[in-house]
């Protein structure tokens, strides 16, 4: 079983208090990590704060290139790691870490890159012979808080962009998975990092975690997690910048001229990926009226193929969610629609802390499926009348942070992308289709409009510093 620490500026801290994670599968001890009190947190915050030499553009490229390199060497450990400590399935994991090393690369290859504007200002009549400049600065402190679902591409999406930037980052991953995130954090000291660059804390909600929030010598708050954890922090925070990214309700349009073979993959993939716990997951599919039957006929079809066992298991695409406290969520929000005239197509079963891939027709449209966001391997089919039907149900729920839309038509695809109030719309694709470093994140209640994706994360993580010289 592994111990790990807490690292406060790369010293490695153990106390007498433990947080223990369990495998979801099997409910074997997987590790602990070691929980800070508020003195250790407050340490934390001054060594961050104190002086420091910067880092250069060419040596936080060269750490972040070597974190790519390290994960790269590790990869299988890792995914055994959180696969673990989470019961995702080892093609999730594998994948995951792929996305980490994309992470770290585009933030190393970002690193190097001089975003400074320049303005001459002759251009006014009564401008002068001067020039305006910008160039970036990073901010002094960053908190970051990370959830469950991708254990170590979440917490790479905080890490990398920060370095990249040159901002000190405390990272408060989640208790559910924090095993991952310290490795991670080991390879970037391992990386050259030095210690004031970066802690990794654990502990108590009161004790650490909002302190930190609160704390005034934090510059940023970028947490990504539940909309009721993200609304907190929007209300206690006070007067610093914070960075959103929440929960999501994303819609999977299939329009009767739609490819229906590609329809049903990208519902398959959408719904039942990561163990449907991806904040971009498929939570509605909308099949309009005429193809619905058909659709249904080839869905269902490939979703018997995504086999649901032990996530060691080569052949398994679907492990366990995150413990049996939310499968059993799941289980209740599958049993309303039933009870609420859904009809139950496949799966519905509950083992312990895994769901079998499940997939309803009939769904009521105000039922829990219809309207909450249901952390896991469920697929509701929704029949629409038309496109302006899926776009008024696609925006009827508080959320507003991704889609996709089946179809050959590009006008209609193209009504659907201005239509739809979401971060993202994704035209025969899956809603979580992206790129690490593309710009990335929701509306509404998924988030307040400030993006991640490396590129705008460290602009986040930057303030713009403008100035003029006679020329
Ligand atoms: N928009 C995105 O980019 C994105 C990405 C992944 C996950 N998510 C969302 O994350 C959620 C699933 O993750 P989760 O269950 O770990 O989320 P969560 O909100 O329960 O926890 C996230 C993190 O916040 C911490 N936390 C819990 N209560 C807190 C509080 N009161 N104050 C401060 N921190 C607190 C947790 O310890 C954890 O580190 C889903 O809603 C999912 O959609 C969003």
């Amino acid at each position: 079983m592994l111990s790990l620490p807490s690292y406060i500026a790369g010293a490695a801290v153990v106390t007498d208090r433990w947080i223990d994670v369990f495998n979801p599968w099997n409910g074997e001890a997987v590790g602990r990590v070691a929980a800070i009190g508020n003195d250790q947190l407050h340490a934390a915050i001054e060594a961050h704060r104190a002086a420091h030499e910067p880092l250069t553009r060419y040596e936080r490229g060269r750490i972040l290139n070597e974190v790519r390199g390290l994960l790269e060497a590790r990869r299988e450990e890792l995914a055994r790691l959180i696969t673990s400590e989470s019961g995702l399935c080892l093609r999730e994991t594998r994948y995951e870490v792929g996305r980490a090393c994309d992470v770290f690369a585009f933030a190393a290859m970002e690193a190097l890159r001089d975003d400074g504007q320049t303005f001459s200002c002759d251009i006014s009549p009564t401008g002068k012979a001067r020039k305006i400049f910008t160039l970036r600065e990073p901010l002094s402190l960053v908190a970051a808080i990370t959830p469950f679902n991708h254990p170590l591409n979440q917490v790479a999406h905080k890490l990398a962009p920060a370095v990249a930037a040159g901002a000190p980052v405390i990272l408060k991953p989640s208790e559910k998975t924090p095993l991952s995130a310290v490795r991670l954090v080991e390879l970037l000291y391992e990386a050259g990092l030095p210690g004031w660059m970066l802690s990794c804390i654990h502990g108590d909600l009161d004790v650490v975690t909002r302190p930190m929030i609160r704390d005034e010598r934090v510059d940023l708050v970028t947490f990504t997690g539940s909309a009721r954890v993200g609304k907190e922090i929007a209300s206690t925070a006070g007067y610093k910048k914070t960075c959103l990214e929440l929960g999501g309700h994303s819609p999977l349009i299939v329009l009767d001229d739609a490819d229906l073979d590609l329809a049903a993959r990208l519902a398959c993939e959408g719904c039942f990926r990561n163990s449907g716990q991806r904040c971009t997951a498929v939570r509605r599919v909308m099949v309009q009226e005429g193809v619905v039957e058909e659709f249904t006929k080839r869905f269902l079809a490939l979703a018997k193929t995504y086999l649901c066992g032990d996530p060691t298991s080569e052949a398994v695409l679907v492990g366990t969610v995150i413990d049996e406290a939310a499968a059993v969520g799941l289980e209740q929000a599958v049993q309303d629609a039933v009870n609420r005239g859904a009809k139950l197509l496949l799966g519905g079963q509950r083992r312990g802390a895994q769901l079998q891939p499940t997939v309803l027709a009939d769904v009521p449209r105000d039922s829990t499926l219809g309207t909450c966001e249901c952390f896991g391997p469920i697929a509701p089919i929704f029949a629409v009348r038309d496109l302006d039907d899926a776009i008024e149900y696609s925006n009827a729920t508080p959320y507003g942070l991704s889609s996709g839309i089946v179809t050959r038509n590009l006008d209609l695809a193209i009504r659907a992308v201005k239509g739809i109030k979401a971060g993202t719309v994704n035209v025969n694709e899956i809603p979580g289709y992206r790129l690490e470093l593309s710009p990335f994140g929701g509306v509404k209640d998924s988030g307040l409009g400030i993006k991640e994706g490396v590129i705008e994360a460290m602009k986040f993580m930057t303030t713009v510093k403008t100035f003029s010289l006679p020329w």
